[in-house]
């Protein structure tokens, strides 16, 4: 009797019963013995149980870097080696605790040691270049306190404190502050994506809605000296906004609306409108509504983009299905989406012509335009 009769399930289609022949020789041990000492396949046994190891102390290897980013030994270390006893005096730590850290970073590629003192090693170099980095390590406590029951949080049993970072129906000041601060460190790299993706210069008046403080908006105003830039966000981010846009001396070329963007009436006169990194933050009936109500208010031949990371980005999956699929289901909203999804939404949402424009580093985000017909 086959498991497809014990189950009651309909028989297996070849493919499935491919899949489960491959799965059974890679769970038995005899194979996997074999593969490790058979010339040809011990790189490949290698370097999946290397990928199988990572999974498993993957939080460890992060907590490694949480360690150095709160210590800020990346700065620490940016102009020269220092001594392991002098970091670790400044730790507050025992030399011997400091050295494990340093080895645990250099095993990581973050730092390098010769065993009495640390310097950067290419990868904390790396992470210095791009300063949001370290702003999402720390940002990460929230993530990884709810993530240490995930089945829990699966189940909706437990409360997660990322939701409470982000509570755009009730944004306080205080609130919208920290997340918006957290947006602004993480901005430049996304807005470098889009920018060498796009060219901003062909339009006149740019909409950027969810905007979040304006950084954004600043830098594409920078790129393209004749736009005119919008922004529309919650009450109190708008406010943020509104005065680091004054500070930025574009205050004469901006303009900066509050309300809720699903639902509220938008101004008419924007030749493109842009969703950075909003999209992904909202169900899939709130995620319509912003793009029904952004087509609503624009006009024949008018641009939607919208920018953000995305699932099944080739060579960065994990980023899209596991790291955003995990941290928007703690943040209790949206979820990261295919392009062809995306393509379908715009679709329905009554725009034509979409395009996947490609951006350098796929990983940070993906950039996708329509027109209004
Ligand atoms: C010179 C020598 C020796 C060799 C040359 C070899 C060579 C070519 C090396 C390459 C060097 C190089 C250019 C490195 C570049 C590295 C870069 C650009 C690294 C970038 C890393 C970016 C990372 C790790 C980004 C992480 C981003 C995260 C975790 C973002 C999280 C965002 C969240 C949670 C957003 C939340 C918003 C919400 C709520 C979802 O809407
Ligand atoms: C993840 S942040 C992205 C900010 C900015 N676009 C960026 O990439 O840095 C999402 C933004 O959407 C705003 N937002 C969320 N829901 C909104 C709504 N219903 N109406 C207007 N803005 C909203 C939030 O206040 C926040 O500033």
């Amino acid at each position: 009797m086959t498991v497809a009769a014990v189950v009651g399930a309909a028989p297996l289609g070849w493919r499935d019963r491919l899949h489960a022949m491959r799965n059974r020789l890679l769970a038995s041990p005899r194979f996997q013995h074999w593969a490790a000492a058979f010339p040809l396949t011990r790189p490949i046994a290698r370097r999946e149980a290397a990928a199988l190891f990572d999974l498993c102390a993957g939080f460890v290897y992060a907590q490694t870097l949480s360690a150095c980013v709160s210590l800020d030994l990346f700065e620490r270390l940016a102009a020269a080696p220092v001594a392991i006893g002098t970091l670790a005096g400044e730790a507050g730590m025992a030399p011997e605790a400091m050295l494990r850290l340093v080895r645990a970073g250099a095993a990581l590629r973050l730092l390098e040691t010769d065993g009495s003192s640390a310097q950067l090693g290419p990868l904390g170099a790396a992470l210095r270049g791009n300063p949001g980095v370290a702003a999402m390590v720390r940002h990460h406590a929230l993530l990884y306190r709810d993530l240490a029951d995930p089945v829990a949080l699966l189940r909706g049993e437990a409360s997660a404190s990322l939701a409470a970072f982000w509570p755009y129906e009730q944004a306080t000041d205080e609130r919208a502050l920290a997340y918006s601060a957290l947006m602004a460190a993480t901005q430049p790299m996304i807005a470098g994506e889009i920018l060498a993706a796009y060219d901003f210069r062909r339009h006149r008046r740019l909409l950027d809605l969810g905007g979040g403080d304006g950084s954004f908006i600043g830098a594409v105003a920078k790129a393209a000296p004749l736009l005119d830039v919008m922004l529309f966000d919650v009450p109190a981010v708008a406010a943020l906004a509104e005065q680091r846009l004054a500070a930025a001396g574009l205050a004469a070329r901006s303009r900066v609306l509050a309300g809720d963007m699903r639902c509220d009436v938008l101004p008419r006169d924007a030749d493109i409108i842009t969703l950075v990194r909003v999209l992904h933050d909202h169900d899939d009936a709130q995620a319509m509504a912003i793009l029904r109500n952004a087509r609503a208010s624009l006009a024949s031949g008018a641009t939607v983009m919208v920018a953000e990371p995305m699932a099944g980005t080739k060579g960065a999956q994990s980023m899209g299905d596991a790291y955003f699929g995990l941290y928007l289901f703690a943040m209790g909203s949206g979820r990261p989406r295919r392009p062809a999804e995306l393509v379908a939404m715009f679709e329905a949402a009554g725009f034509i012509g979409t395009k996947l424009h490609a951006t350098r580093q796929p990983m940070l985000a993906s950039v996708m335009t329509a027109v209004v017909p």
